[in-house]
């Protein structure tokens, strides 16, 4: 596995490993890897004939400096874990390296729709500009044939998918999967924040979700909502910010049941740490 920080030497080591008709996967990460990351690596794995791994702390799309601050940076633990995992190319470059003016802010601005302002673009007000300006740079420089992102990060994905479609870019985008621990809390880089209270607190996240999921059939959307809603304000510690039943194209929240298209999502502040979840319903 070839380590490289700078574009030059990603793209010589990426000359070194293309073969006529290889194809190329990436995986954008922020690191502090976890099984959640290496699950879509090994998705990768079967996509494609080469596998970079970026592993790059944006502070563009940081909305909290201490969020930043204390984002955990095991690298050594990651490339371990990259290493034992298979992956071809790990491009883990330097702040100057990808904005070389730094701080200075660089022009970018990409329409993504109403979307981009619900939820965590509420929360995080300019948080998508962000992800979507780091992650166009890492497909310049990369040229993957695909990308593949968790579904962890569903508004995420949305966007990301909105940008590849605005911008006509010819990368696949693959969902992957949530990972979870075995109680159901979604495993995230963030999680080592935890204390052991705080992890058993944070289940009820993915609990009131399942909730939803369980119940959705039966009973009328508020009172659903309500009840899961309930659960998670009942639970000491935690500080709810969004809980919502949404269509999952709009992120519009659902004013009756749907068939399909339909999925929760929820994000809360857990002792110091804020999370976010989300289950598809159907
Ligand atoms: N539990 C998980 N299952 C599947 N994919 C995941 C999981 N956690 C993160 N990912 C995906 O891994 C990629 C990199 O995410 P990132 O490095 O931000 O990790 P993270 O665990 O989401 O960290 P955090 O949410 O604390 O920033 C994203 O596409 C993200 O959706
Ligand atoms: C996609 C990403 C690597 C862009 O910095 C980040 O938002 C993440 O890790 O989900
Ligand atoms: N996993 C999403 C990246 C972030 O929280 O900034």
């Amino acid at each position: 596995m070839e380590v490289t920080q700078t574009r030059a030497a990603l793209q010589e080591s990426l000359a070194k490993l293309k073969k006529a008709g290889s194809t190329v996967a990436l995986v954008p990460t922020m690191g502090a890897l976890h099984d959640g990351h290496i699950s879509l690596i090994n998705e990768a794995k079967k996509e494609a004939d080469i596998v970079v791994c970026s592993i790059f702390v944006n502070p563009t799309q940081f909305t909290d400096p201490k969020d930043l601050e204390k984002y955990p940076r095991p690298l050594e633990h990651d490339i371990n874990m990259l290493k034992k995992a298979g992956c071809d190319v790990v491009f883990m470059p330097s702040v100057k390296e990808m904005y070389p003016d730094f701080p200075k802010p660089e022009d970018w601005y990409i329409d993504l729709g109403e979307a981009e302002f619900l939820l965590e673009g509420e929360f995080r007000k300019g948080h998508y500009q962000g992800v979507t300006q780091i992650v166009y740079k890492l497909f310049k420089v990369v040229e993957p044939d695909i990308a593949l992102f968790g579904q962890k990060d569903f508004q995420q994905v949305l966007m990301i998918k909105t940008m590849v479609q605005k911008l006509d870019l010819p990368v696949k985008i693959i969902t992957c999967p949530i990972i979870r621990e075995k109680e159901g809390l979604a495993m995230s880089s963030r999680n080592v924040h935890l204390s052991e209270k705080d992890r058993k607190n944070a289940l009820v996240l993915s609990r009131s979700l399942q909730y939803i999921k369980d119940n959705y059939n039966t009973l009328d959307i508020n009172a659903l909502l309500e009840q899961a809603k309930q659960m998670i304000i009942a639970t000491e510690h935690v500080e709810l910010d969004y809980l919502t039943i949404a269509n999952g194209e709009t992120l519009h929240p659902l004013k009756q049941k749907a068939l399909k298209n339909v999925v929760a999502l929820v994000a809360a502040k857990v002792g110091e740490t804020r999370l976010i979840d989300n289950m598809i319903i159907n």
